[in-house]
């Protein structure tokens, strides 16, 4: 089966984006497409598939599936990118309109310089704080309802977690330098850790001062990639909610591939802005089909 596709990037974090307005593919083969058409050696090499689809909550309908063919329920990256493309292919006719994700509805505002969508701002709503719906289990046997710097003992490492939610789940462990956070023992270690029921992103925070941070992450499903916008979302809560930065405030994210203006308004909805590029569009030869 001969599949258009459009490679598009937030910052590095890259997806094939497809447009189910036009191609019509059937749900028992999104999860093996994704894993195909993400893969080097099977496909076009991204972090994993993203379908651009009608809504009828919204103008157009974002589903995410990662590099293993996992669904996700919400991605930031992926949201700004889905909104340019549903601009430039003229799905929607104004700069701002509404995308829905698994994980809800957000808004969306397009950024034009010269008549293109170069940065985009998303609403990504409220973060979910509740261990329950992060969902995060304890092994300590704390009871608070809300998971901020709790003991989160890694191997031999001694770590403190806080739990975010954006729709999809995240952790977050603070480190003194970004460049010496152990990703790569503590990331695949903790993404399938049995204290979350549903996998978890894994980000890493060194902070800078109190309008910056330095981050990293190791993405449920996907391992590390260059950024991740809903984490990037997770870990201001979380500075917020361990009083490295202010409410309120816009913060300055810096990502590997980039950086990320994330601002927790006082209203409580988390506002995302960053850049939104398409690099390629071509066809994919999907064997399977
Ligand atoms: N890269 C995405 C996050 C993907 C989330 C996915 N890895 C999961 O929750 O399973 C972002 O920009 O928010």
């Amino acid at each position: 089966m001969n599949i258009p596709f459009t490679k598009m990037h937030g910052l590095g974090n890259n997806y094939i984006y497809i447009d189910g307005f036009k191609v019509d593919l059937k749900e028992e083969h999104l999860p093996n497409l994704a894993k195909d058409v993400s893969n080097v050696f099977t496909g076009i090499g991204s972090d994993g598939l993203i379908l651009m689809l009608p809504s009828d909550f919204a103008d157009v309908r974002m589903r995410i599936f990662n590099k293993d063919g996992s669904e996700a329920m919400n991605c930031g990256n992926g949201l700004r990118c889905v909104a340019k493309l549903a601009y430039d292919l003229g799905y929607v006719k104004t700069q701002t309109f509404k995308v829905e994700a698994k994980s809800g509805v957000v808004d969306a505002e397009v950024e034009l310089e010269q008549g293109l969508v170069k940065n985009v701002t998303i609403d990504m709503g409220q973060p979910i704080l509740e261990r329950s719906q992060i969902p995060m289990k304890t092994l300590t046997g704390a009871e608070e309802d809300h998971v901020i710097q709790e003991p989160f003992l890694v191997g031999e490492e001694d770590l403190y977690a806080t739990a975010v939610s954006m729709g999809n789940p995240h952790v977050v462990f603070y480190v003194d330098d970004i460049a010496d956070a152990p990703i790569q023992t503590v990331g695949p270690a903790v993404t399938d850790d049995q204290r979350f029921p549903e996998g978890v992103n894994v980000e890493f925070v060194e902070v800078v001062n109190d309008s910056e941070i330095n981050f990293r992450v190791w993405e449920r499903g996907s391992g590390i990639t260059q950024a991740c916008g809903t984490g990037a979302c997770a870990a201001v809560v979380s500075s917020v909610l361990n009083d490295y930065v202010p409410k309120g405030d816009e913060v300055t994210v810096h990502l590997d591939g980039g950086d990320l203006m994330i601002t927790w308004k006082e209203d409580g909805h988390v506002m995302m802005k960053g850049p939104a590029v398409t690099v390629a569009s071509g066809e994919y030869y999907w064997q399977k089909i």
